[in-house]
């Protein structure tokens, strides 16, 4: 959990209690380069690290060395995957990316049989993610920004230093005369997170200097909000049932229709976030749900790459996308010492 005052990195670690086996999702980086050197210094024989090696820039083999050397060194097992994921309609190949390094973090996970996997998101790039969802108009689910534990296909993820700050992760390792891997991609501008990090976080610090803590806190509030809207809508979604009742969505507020709509299409089947609504499809969906009062009142509206419709006294959702070919898995080179 983030803390008011100024967290250091090795009191993050002390307050860290993960279930033991703990795998460690090391990129090379800075970050997951501290993590798992103060994991295995800390658990000796029960720490493992999993490494994806995306192939998408010229840097990835360094990566992939420095993890391999690393992990030598701290007598770490390690295991590689090589993932090439294909971006399919509408998304970024940054999330595709993203998309396809969970799930094969996730099987290599699950395979080595660890009781959870650590991953080095910190302080900054909490704040960058905050301002991320803030700079989309994101609602409360984005303005949460990154869950300090999560579950996510069959494997709890923990995040041990969303307290602490990149600089003092950095000044951690400098210390120790430890060595990482600086992502080229990380000084590119066109990238919105990389323009927050070298624009925005210097004026902020500048400006407000607790603003690490202090954003922490809203994006937490935020979630405690969400996971209130989340019941709230569960329990709307059993009265209007599934797929949902026209006039049982009518007989609620239109902020209350309009969180059990997004919980109900979340559930849908087909590609992730494929039945996900925009801001303006939900408020036109909400318009023709107000207006259905007639017997042959029609609702056919564009809702993420499908289709909401009336069916007599329900609405249905029509997926009109093929599913994109799984992001394949290939390469796991299995362990290493
Ligand atoms: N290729 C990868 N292989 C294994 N884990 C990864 C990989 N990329 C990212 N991660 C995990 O996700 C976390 C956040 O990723 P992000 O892309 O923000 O960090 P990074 O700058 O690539 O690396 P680091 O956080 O280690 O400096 C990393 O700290 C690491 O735990």
């Amino acid at each position: 959990m983030p803390c008011d005052k100024s967290c250091d990195f090795d009191a993050a670690i002390a307050r860290f209690e993960p279930p033991l086996p703990l795998a460690v999702a090391l990129s090379g980086g800075a970050d997951s380069t501290a993590l798992l050197r103060a994991c295995a210094a800390r658990w000796p024989g029960q720490v493992k690290a999993l490494h994806v090696n995306h192939g998408l820039q010229a840097a990835a083999d360094d990566f992939e060395r420095h993890c391999i050397a690393l992990c030598a060194r701290l007598q770490v097992p390690l295991r590689i995957t090589r993932v090439n994921a294909r971006h399919g309609p509408g998304q970024s190949p940054e999330e595709a990316a993203r998309q396809a390094r969970y799930a094969a973090l996730a099987a290599l996970a699950l395979d080595e049989g660890v009781a959870a996997v650590a991953l080095g998101h910190h302080a900054d790039d909490q704040a960058e993610t905050l301002l991320l969802a803030l700079s989309r108009g994101a609602g409360l689910r984005g303005l949460s920004a990154m869950p300090a534990q999560m579950q996510r296909h069959g494997v709890p993820w923990w995040r041990p230093l969303l307290a602490v700050g990149a600089d003092e992760i950095r000044s951690w390792l400098r210390a120790r005369g430890q060595a990482w891997v600086e992502d080229p991609s990380n000084a590119d501008a066109q990238y919105t997170r990389n323009r927050i990090r070298t624009q925005v976080l210097p004026a902020l610090a500048a400006a407000l200097p607790a603003f690490r803590q202090t954003f922490a806190r809203s994006a937490a509030h935020a979630a405690q909000a969400q996971a209130v809207l989340d019941e709230v809508a569960d329990e709307d979604l059993a009265r209007v049932g599934q797929p949902p009742r026209i006039a049982a969505l009518q007989a609620l507020s239109q902020a209350r229709q309009a969180h059990v709509l997004r919980r109900w299409l979340a559930g849908q089947d087909g590609p992730a976030r494929a039945a996900y609504p925009s801001s303006a499809q939900l408020q036109a969906l909400l318009v023709q749900i107000a207006a259905c009062r007639t017997r042959g009142h029609r609702i056919e509206l564009r809702v993420g790459s499908g289709q909401v419709r009336r069916d007599a006294d329900v609405l249905r959702w029509y997926n009109c996308q093929p599913s994109p070919p799984a992001p394949p898995l290939a390469g796991d080179s299995g362990p290493e010492a």
